[in-house]
């Protein structure tokens, strides 16, 4: 497939896979703001740009519905990302973010919202550099204005976008295979409510399985397991801080969080996020960390069910607790919780738990990028400490 646009781009090229005389590091160099392009992209003449103020409930409830009708679906588009409001209120407005990067398209006549694309400030440590970038996302285009060639344009336009802000690097993930992953996640799901996954087609019965038997299979205690195990507050956050950044130390791509940063990523919200947390019963200390956001999808086309409630896995840290322990215990509240599938990507050290803990292997990958900044080798998903929503 030729990517006639990436090659265009300041990203690491196939043709230069294994050439190891090219540095890590930035692509190519910053230019002075002056020299930034001061005017948007064109755009085919019968749309224009739009700046999505995410803040009022009626755009958010447009990018919402476009987002609802036409962003991902899994391969065999049998479910579709059904972000929340809620949710993306949480996932774009981040300490320090532009509204400027939360970018729309609207055909002019009808002035109803057809693209989206957003960007939202981080700083992420690659190796011993912590690097500002934009993290990239929610890139949609209405089903109907598909292949006019509008991704290339809005990829641009948000590029402009951060570049006004002196931030020359970013990071994304997506589905399909671009010029050049990072690293190639494979992703897992542990069943909840597996007779409600069996019926919407998400899971097939195993073979010599009864649906009563693989009910069985799947069954967790009511409450968590571990002594200490409550969910995070607010007085939390210095040592939640402290445990997830001396934990993100060691992988090569790791969000740089401060007690800002993990105030707004992590101290729980209703539907949004869950956050949970092991206090010693003796000594009071924050011994591990775990936590997990709320996607649901929209199931395409079943009579008795229209949603999937989706847990994702987000950042956990085991110090004390075993990794095996605590992550039996976010299944369990997450059940508690009545979601009906908890999901995870093979990054950090959840290889370790997958399996033992009835995961089963999805059937796609999740590929990780970054913009203007090339990584020397490309890294295994164990050297990823970054989950992106
Ligand atoms: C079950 O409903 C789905 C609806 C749309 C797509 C997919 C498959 C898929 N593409 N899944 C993932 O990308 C995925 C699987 C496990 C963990 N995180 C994931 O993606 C996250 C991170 C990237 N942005 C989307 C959410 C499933």
């Amino acid at each position: 497939k030729t990517h006639k646009f990436w090659e265009s781009q300041p990203v690491g090229q196939f043709k230069d896979i294994g050439d190891s005389s090219l540095p890590e590091g930035p692509i190519e160099s910053p230019t002075l703001l002056s020299e930034v392009k001061q005017e948007p992209y064109n755009l085919p003449s019968q749309y224009e740009w739009t700046t999505c103020d995410m803040e009022s409930d009626v755009t958010c409830d447009e990018v919402y519905n476009l987002l609802k009708s036409n962003y991902v679906e899994d391969d065999e588009n049998m479910f579709r990302f059904n972000y929340s409001q809620e949710f993306l209120s949480w996932a774009l407005r981040p300490p320090g973010y532009y509204r400027s990067w939360h970018i729309g398209v609207r055909a002019k006549a009808s002035k109803k919202l057809v693209a989206f694309i957003t960007g939202v400030p981080a700083r992420i440590r690659v190796r011993d550099e912590v690097v500002k970038m934009a993290e990239i996302n929610f890139l949609c285009v209405h089903k109907k204005l598909r292949s006019k060639r509008l991704a290339p344009v809005m990829i641009k336009e948000v590029t402009r976008r951060v570049h006004l802000e002196n931030i020359w690097q970013a990071a994304y993930t997506a589905g399909v295979v671009l010029p050049t992953p990072i690293t190639t996640c494979q992703y897992w799901h542990r069943s909840l409510n597996p007779k409600k996954l069996i019926d919407v087609g998400f899971s097939r019965l195993g073979a010599r399985m009864t649906m009563s038997r693989t009910i069985k299979l799947y069954k967790l205690p009511d409450s968590p397991a571990t002594p200490g195990f409550r969910k995070m507050e607010l007085r939390d956050v210095p040592a939640v801080t402290r445990l997830l950044r001396n934990y993100l130390s060691q992988f090569v791509v790791a969000p740089d969080f401060d007690e800002n940063d993990v105030e707004h990523w992590l101290l729980p919200t209703e539907n949004v996020i869950d956050s949970y947390l092991v206090e010693s019963p003796e000594t009071h200390e924050i011994t591990d960390f775990c936590s997990f956001y709320t996607l649901p999808s929209s199931i395409l086309g079943n009579q008795n069910h229209s949603a999937l409630k989706a847990a994702y896995s987000y950042y956990n840290v085991s110090t004390k607790t075993p990794l095996l322990q605590l992550m039996n215990d976010a299944l369990i509240v997450a059940k508690q919780k009545d979601f009906d599938v908890f999901n995870a990507l093979d990054v950090m050290h959840n290889e370790s738990f997958l399996k033992e803990l009835k995961f089963g292997p999805g059937d796609g990958q999740l590929h990780y990028y970054l913009y203007n900044y090339r990584i020397k080798h490309t890294l295994r998903p164990s050297e990823l400490g970054l989950v992106l929503l």
